[in-house]
């Protein structure tokens, strides 16, 4: 079954066609690579299902109901989170507050019952610290819950990126570059926790990713772009020898070398 459907998607910027007519669908529960050069237009693509850009025509569906137009805390609020291919914590605070910041979707009662000092807000608070816990626990961060998010090693940031997005509940889990900077045992730690995201809570998760190995280990349908556009989808066996595949990576000379 799809969960998000993109239907013709296009987006520019003046005379620059970031996306052109881009469709696909994502099944739920899977695991999803959009992969191609840079500048072939993957986090714009992010941009617009995130709410971030208001794509230039075509329609998003979570579920079958169209998310154009929302902005992107509205387009949390329905079950889609991300995490940035530039690290974006609140630094000089603490692991745990930041993976809190992610759950103020879900605290019902905002600033007035903080400043009324509800006891509703409270027992929210104190479940919301909580669950903020059993997040910390299993991304593997419990022993740094106090630490400030900038002394963290690039790894672990990138951990806790995930826990914030964890936060907000999501049905769909975008995640850019998760990879980037990361020595192999922290791409090997990374790997488990996607598998274990999707396994255990039957997450949907679309990844950026410009770590071949990692891509064709993890992905169960793999999406190419290049310059704007959908050049190739399918399994990672297929992408691995397909033809436009190649030539968008290596250029058309550099594919006639390898073949
Ligand atoms: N806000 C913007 N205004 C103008 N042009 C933009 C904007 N955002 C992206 N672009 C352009 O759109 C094209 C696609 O960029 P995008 O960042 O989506 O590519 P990408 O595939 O994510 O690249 P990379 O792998 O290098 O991150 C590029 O030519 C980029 O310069």
């Amino acid at each position: 079954m799809s969960i998000l459907t993109v239907k013709n998607l296009t987006k520019a910027f003046g005379g620059l066609i970031a996306n052109s007519d881009i469709s696909m669908d994502v099944k739920k529960g899977s695991i999803t690579a959009v992969i191609g050069p840079n500048g072939a237009g993957k986090t714009t693509f992010f941009n617009m299902v995130t709410g971030v850009y208001q794509p230039t025509s075509g329609d998003i569906e979570l579920n079958g109901k169209s998310i154009v137009g929302l902005k992107p805390h509205a387009v949390s609020a329905k079950g889609i989170s991300r995490t940035f291919q530039n690290i974006r914590l609140f630094g000089s605070m603490t692991v745990l507050e930041n993976v809190m910041v992610g759950m103020h979707n879900h605290i019902k009662q905002g600033l007035l019952g903080a400043v009324l000092d509800l006891p509703s807000f409270k027992k929210q608070e104190s479940f919301a610290e909580q669950e903020a816990y059993n997040i910390l626990d299993y991304i593997g961060l419990s022993q740094f819950t106090n630490e400030e998010a900038r002394n963290l090693s690039y790894g672990a940031q990138r951990r806790l990126e995930i826990g914030r997005a964890l936060a907000t509940r999501p049905q769909i889990l975008l995640l850019d570059e998760p990879a980037a900077g990361m020595n192999p045992k922290e791409t090997k730690e990374l790997t488990e926790l996607i598998f274990k995201m999707r396994n255990e809570f039957g997450l949907t998760i679309v990844l950026i990713e410009h770590d071949m190995k990692l891509v064709m280990e993890i992905s169960e349908h793999i999406i190419v772009l290049d310059h704007g556009e959908k050049i190739a989808e399918g399994i990672p066996e297929e992408i691995r020898t397909n033809q436009k595949v190649i030539e968008a990576y290596l250029g058309k000379s550099g594919a006639e070398t390898v073949s």
